[in-house]
């Protein structure tokens, strides 16, 4: 695509530089420019893409988008906001490919991995062509590809929608970060629908206040529903949390259909009869599409809120209720979120993947609930992220657990043992007795000792870092499984 063709999606009337300039690629990394490309100058949160413009040209790139003239030898569109530009040119370079896929977007503090899984089932049973993006994975059809991050930057996110569209894809199922939403990598994308989960504390280290991340959440909705449409084809809808406060501000804000779920307020789709235990959930659907019975292996009254989302979603769709109903069923575990370990011992291992004050309320209330014997829990918080979280996180555990080990999780750039210290707090707030929790640094210590201790009956849960494969200490991903860690414990203490 040529350089002239490729400004037209901006207003821009003058290039600095060649015009027709062949552009075969668009990169906002320096570090993954190939010959041809056009980069792009991101002044960000901790660098300056400018700064990187002189590598991006030695590894062959052919224009540049700034947000001020550099005195560099190739073309320049210069432009007021260059993460806007990204998103828009990304769009255009890839033909718009959000428009050729049915796109679900799912946004809350927790809930979004789970609900992608549970509408994927509902789809792929309806032999439709899938496309999923997220925390776990990027999975087209059933190739799956490892991701960075939840929602990719606005350049990955147009390339992998163009590679859906050219596998046929027919739905794409996405979370959809409160940083996505607020660095713009979504703007300019059609959703078909938005979903919401919920929204509690995390993220604090990056929005500042609950009022500002609620505002980024609902950006979503506020760019949905953008014109009425006869064509139920093209029609969106809001899918809202009828339990949560937020709901109420987001449903102002979009001009989407809106369709509520919930268990406590009068909503569309409602679950009633909730029935927990340790083997999964069980519940009395009423919807506008009808009534049925549920019965789930998924645990946790959580995981009910979930259902309902995905129920939501696939009855705006069109999907039959009972053939929802035999999707839902039939899924055992979304990978990382209460996945047993069990090698035969005589108590429950759990690994979970609650990092927030509410996940651990949700994850830690569901097992207090069913366990027969002692509540074991391990669990840390990640550095560089919300600093705020780790007390409410340590209050948390404190209530429900019969023995804490606080641990590290994912270190990053901060001192581990600073982490700890951070989390102490809530433990202290509460009175939690001194002999009943211990702090361990290392997580496969915590861990071991944890599945020595247990008794008969009792329940580990290992939360924080779920599907995770890695721990990462000082920006080196060091190999990390808490459920190939607790596997290997477990039969060590048989030994
Ligand atoms: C807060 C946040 O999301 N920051 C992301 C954002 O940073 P930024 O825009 O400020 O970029 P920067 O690192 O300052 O760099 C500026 C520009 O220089 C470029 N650069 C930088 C270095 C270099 O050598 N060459 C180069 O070209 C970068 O590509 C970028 O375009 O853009 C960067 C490039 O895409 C991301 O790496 C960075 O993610 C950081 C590492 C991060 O940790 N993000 C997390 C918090 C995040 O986004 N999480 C959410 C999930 C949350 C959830 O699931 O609840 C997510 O969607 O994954
Ligand atoms: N609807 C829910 N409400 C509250 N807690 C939940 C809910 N669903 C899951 N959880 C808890 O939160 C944890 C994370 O769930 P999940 O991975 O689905 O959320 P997420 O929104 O994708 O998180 P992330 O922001 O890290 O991507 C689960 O392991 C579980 O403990
Ligand atoms: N998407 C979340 C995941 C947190 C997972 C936890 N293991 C941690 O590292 O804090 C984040 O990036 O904040
Ligand atoms: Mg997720």
């Amino acid at each position: 695509m040529k350089l002239q063709e490729l400004a037209s999606a901006l207003l821009i009337t003058h290039i600095h530089g060649d015009a027709e300039t062949e552009i075969t690629g668009i990169e906002a990394d320096s570090r993954k420019i190939k010959t041809g490309d056009l980069f792009l100058c991101i002044p960000g949160l901790t660098a300056d893409g400018h700064d990187y413009a002189p590598k991006a040209i030695a590894l062959g790139a052919s224009a540049l988008v700034t947000e001020r003239v550099l005195d560099l030898p190739i073309p320049q569109l210069v432009v007021k906001d260059a993460r806007y530009a990204m998103a828009a040119l990304s769009a255009h370079f890839y033909g718009y490919p959000s428009k050729e896929l049915k796109l679900i977007g799912i946004t809350g503090t927790n809930g979004k991995t789970t609900s992608t899984y549970l509408i994927e089932k509902i789809l792929r049973d309806q032999g439709f062509t899938t496309g999923l993006m997220g925390t776990i994975q990027m999975k087209i059809g059933d190739t799956y590809t490892e991701m960075e991050r939840t929602t990719q930057e606005a350049v990955d996110l147009q390339r992998s929608f163009r590679m859906m569209c050219e596998q046929k894809t027919d739905y794409c199922i996405m979370e959809v970060s409160s940083h996505a939403l607020e660095l713009g990598r979504v703007k300019g994308i059609h959703f078909r629908s938005g979903i919401f989960t919920n929204l509690t504390q995390d993220h604090l280290d990056y929005h500042k206040t609950m009022d500002a991340y609620a505002a980024a959440k609902g950006l979503l909705f506020s760019r949905l529903g953008n014109g009425f449409s006869a064509d139920l084809k093209e029609r969106q809808y809001a899918i809202l949390n009828a339990d949560d406060a937020a709901s109420q501000t987001f449903s102002k804000l979009t001009a989407a259909q809106i369709i509520t779920y919930g268990i406590e307020n009068d909503c569309d789709v409602r679950a009633t009869n909730i029935r927990i235990t340790a083997q999964g959930t069980e519940f009395k659907l009423v919807s506008f599409a009808g009534e049925a019975f549920f019965r789930m292996k998924l645990v946790g009254k959580f995981n009910v809120y979930n259902a309902l989302g995905s129920i939501a979603a696939a009855l705006a769709e069109g999907i039959p209720l009972e053939a929802i109903r035999n999707s839902l069923e039939d899924i055992t575990v979304v990978d990382g979120r209460m996945e047993v370990v069990n090698e035969g011992q005589d108590y429950l291992v759990l690994v979970d993947y609650a990092h927030t004050p509410d996940g651990l309320e949700n994850a830690l209330s569901t097992v207090r609930d069913f366990a027969e014997g002692k509540v074991i829990t391990v669990f840390g918080c990640g550095g560089d992220r919300d600093r705020t979280k780790r007390p409410l996180m340590g209050k948390v555990t404190a209530k429900y657990s019969d023995f804490l080990y606080v641990t590290s999780d994912n270190p990053r750039t901060e001192n581990p043992d600073a982490i700890l210290d951070d989390i102490v707090p809530g433990l202290k707030e509460v009175n939690y007795p001194k002999e009943k929790y211990e702090l361990i640094v290392d997580r496969k210590k915590a861990i071991q000792k944890a599945i020595e201790g247990a008794g008969p009956k009792d329940v580990i849960l290992i939360a924080g870092k779920g599907h995770e494969t890695y721990q990462d200490v000082m920006g080196v991903k060091h190999d990390f499984d808490d459920r190939l860690v607790a596997k290997a414990a477990i039969r060590g203490r048989e030994r």
